[in-house]
């Protein structure tokens, strides 16, 4: 039995009524129903081998939620096959149960009037875990997320990032070989998120857990996944490395210069095309395959105090792929 996942042809459509706005509607809707099939992911086929970090992106409604439901077995697929951990995931077998957490960084499962403790309880009841391996575990995380001084204050008096790493073990309290982790970091600030980013490093590297991960940071994303896959309108757009992802959709570097003395912009897109220009700083883009001939004509020709090569950034790279999905849908 493996502990990894496999999805093959996964759709999952919703019905939803609708109806029309205003009285009329409303009176309408009670005789005739109306109803339109959204197609929130369609035939999407993907294997993550035991151990692997994949991040899981897209842009808002892409469906990404969605799939993380279907494999924790809170949505029934509409077609295709999952396996998790040998598992299908809505048979909600028990043995499933205990070998799976899924974190949501919107929604809580903590008991808000009461200390984070009790739901670590609550959930060693749940998973009926014993006592020797849940004080074992418990310190693990209490070290590892610094958890001490917080785990006797109501969640209520607790901080979001606070809340988030007690929302972590109690998901973790029962050692789940696969994490679905939507949004952990959401809302969290920058050393917080790299808190929690370590801790997951962590986790992954002791447990050898599989973790699929969303994030609209992709500070997250460049820190945990060697492996992406982005989807688009409920299809997958790209699986692959991530640095393979720039080479794609994004086959140019960024140069930036400080000048000496103010260039006209003609002058300027000459090496490049302007990405921004604030004398006297400027940031060109240039061609993958001609930045070292770029480079030698603008040390060249331009009053030039200072001069980077960079990547782009994953966000940029990121939303050209999208833009480019989008241009070719509307095309077709
Ligand atoms: N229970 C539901 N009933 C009807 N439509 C739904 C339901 N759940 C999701 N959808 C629709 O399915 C599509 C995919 O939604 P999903 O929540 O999976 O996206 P997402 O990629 O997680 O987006 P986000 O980043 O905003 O969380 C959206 O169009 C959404 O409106």
């Amino acid at each position: 039995m493996t502990e990894g996942i496999r999805v093959e042809q996964l759709s999952k459509f919703f019905r939803v009524h609708e109806r029309e706005a205003g009285f009329r509607g409303a009176v309408q809707s009670l005789f005739r129903r109306q109803y339109r099939l959204v197609k929130a992911i369609e035939d999407i086929s993907f294997h993550i081998e035991p151990g692997e970090i994949v991040g899981f992106l897209g842009p808002n409604g892409a469906g990404k939620t969605t799939t993380m439901k279907v494999l924790t077995g809170l949505l029934y697929p509409t077609s295709g096959t999952v396996e998790v951990a040998g598992h299908v995931p809505f048979k909600h077998e028990t043995s499933f149960k205990r070998k799976f957490s899924l974190v949501m960084g919107q929604k809580s499962q903590l008991i808000w009037d009461l200390p984070p403790m009790e739901t670590f309880l609550v959930n060693q009841a749940v998973y009926e875990i014993p006592d020797e391996e849940f004080r074992q575990t418990l310190d693990g995380l209490i070290e590892l997320l610094e958890l001490e001084p917080v785990l006797r204050k109501p969640v209520r008096q607790l901080s979001l990032g606070e809340r988030m790493k007690c929302e972590l073990a109690a998901s973790l309290i029962h050692r789940p070989q696969i994490l679905f982790l939507d949004e952990p970091t959401i809302g969290l600030d920058v050393n917080m998120q790299e808190s929690i980013r370590r801790f997951i490093k962590e986790y992954n590297e002791k447990y050898k857990a599989t973790i699929l991960l969303t994030s609209h940071y992709m500070a997250d994303v460049v820190a945990l996944c060697k492996r992406v896959i982005i989807i688009n309108r409920g299809q997958i757009l790209y699986d692959g490395e991530l640095d393979a992802l720039v080479e794609r959709f994004a086959p140019y570097k960024v140069a930036n210069l400080v000048l000496k003395h103010p260039v006209s912009s003609e002058e300027l897109s000459m090496h490049g095309e302007i990405l921004s220009s604030e004398y006297p700083r400027v940031s060109l883009r240039v061609p993958r395959e001609e930045v070292s001939s770029r480079s030698a004509g603008i040390l060249a020709m331009l009053p030039i105090v200072d001069f980077t090569i960079e990547d782009p950034s994953m966000e940029d790279v990121i939303s050209r792929a999208f833009e480019r999905d989008s241009d070719a849908a509307a095309l077709s």
